[in-house]
């Protein structure tokens, strides 16, 4: 049996459509669009393709596209003053630092310097903290986009065993905090976990989020589980995802592909949020 592919692009296409709709409610009552300040440091190939998409769909939405470009050489301090000026700029509601910065930047610093309500990225300590409170905040776009499309499966998630293999800041920490709101059985799993395909195999939910390309094999998947892969590796056959999708999708019961699953969901986020920080700042529902 072969499993249900999670479309990905399609639902990231729903969402884009719907915030569009909705900026342009925004943009009659707060008279104004929206602003999303996209920062790029240096010439990484996949960064520069993402900021440009993240460019093409925040104008696409409605909603204002400001990009600082800066050399590879540019030093923390340098942007920790640009970040000062688009906290203290009006117009701004959401601030992007492009990951990885280089490496002679204290990304930690720069990070830390954005204003959490304008930190659409979710990635400072204080959204990490709202969002594992309860609070409302900033959640990172990738893991929320990972939980719209496991509930495209699976509207309620309620007492279902997740496993997330990955703990990064960026996306494992954060889905699993999300999971665990979905009321979800959470396991963090990582490079040092024991037998980690028996771990992988109690799940009802995998969330593969590791960096290492087809690390999870088709044979660690428990039939009809969802299998969410968070991966985006480059190899000589293409881009590939963390899971070997090949074993995968004749065991699970749902699965994203690598590249349409995951990936598009994280830019169709990132606008939501966008809007969410623009109609909290203006006072508009
Ligand atoms: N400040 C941030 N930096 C990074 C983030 C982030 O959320 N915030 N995430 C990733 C990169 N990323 C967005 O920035 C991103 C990655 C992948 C995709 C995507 O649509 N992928 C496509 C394949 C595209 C390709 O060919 O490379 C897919 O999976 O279908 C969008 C955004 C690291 N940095």
């Amino acid at each position: 049996m072969s499993a249900k592919i999670i479309d990905g692009k399609a639902i990231a296409a729903d969402l884009r459509a719907r915030v569009a709709g909705e900026v342009a409610t925004f943009r009659a009552a707060a008279g104004r669009a929206p602003g999303l300040a996209v920062v790029l440091v240096g010439e990484d190939p996949a960064s520069s393709v993402y900021v440009r998409s993240k460019g093409r769909a925040t104008r696409e939405a409605g909603m204002e596209s400001i990009e600082h470009r800066l050399p590879a050489d540019t030093d923390t301090a340098t942007l920790l003053a640009l970040v000062a000026q688009l906290n203290a700029d009006a117009g701004v509601d959401g601030i992007l630092v492009q990951l990885p910065l280089p490496a002679g930047v204290d990304t930690q610093a720069v990070l830390l310097a954005i204003d959490p309500d304008k930190d659409v990225d979710g990635f400072h300590p204080v959204n990490a903290g709202r969002l594992a409170t309860g609070m409302p905040g900033f959640v990172p776009c990738t893991p929320l986009g990972c939980i719209m499309l496991l509930k495209s499966v699976h509207p309620t998630l309620s007492g279902m065993d997740a496993v997330v293999v990955g703990r990064s800041n960026i996306v494992g920490k954060p889905m699993a905090q999300l999971l665990i709101a979905e009321s979800c059985t959470v396991t963090v799993a990582h490079s040092r976990t024991r037998d980690l395909p028996a771990v992988v195999r109690r799940a009802d939910i995998v969330v593969a989020a590791v960096g290492i390309a087809g690390l999870v094999k088709g044979d660690w998947i428990r039939p009809g589980a969802t299998v969410i892969d968070v991966g985006i590796n480059r190899t000589d056959t293409g881009l590939v995802g963390d899971v070997d999708f090949a074993g995968a999708v004749q065991v699970a019961g749902a699965i994203t592909p690598v590249p349409g699953g995951v990936g598009p969901m994280t830019i169709a986020c990132l606008l939501a949020n966008t809007l969410d920080s623009a109609r909290r700042r203006e006072g508009v529902a």
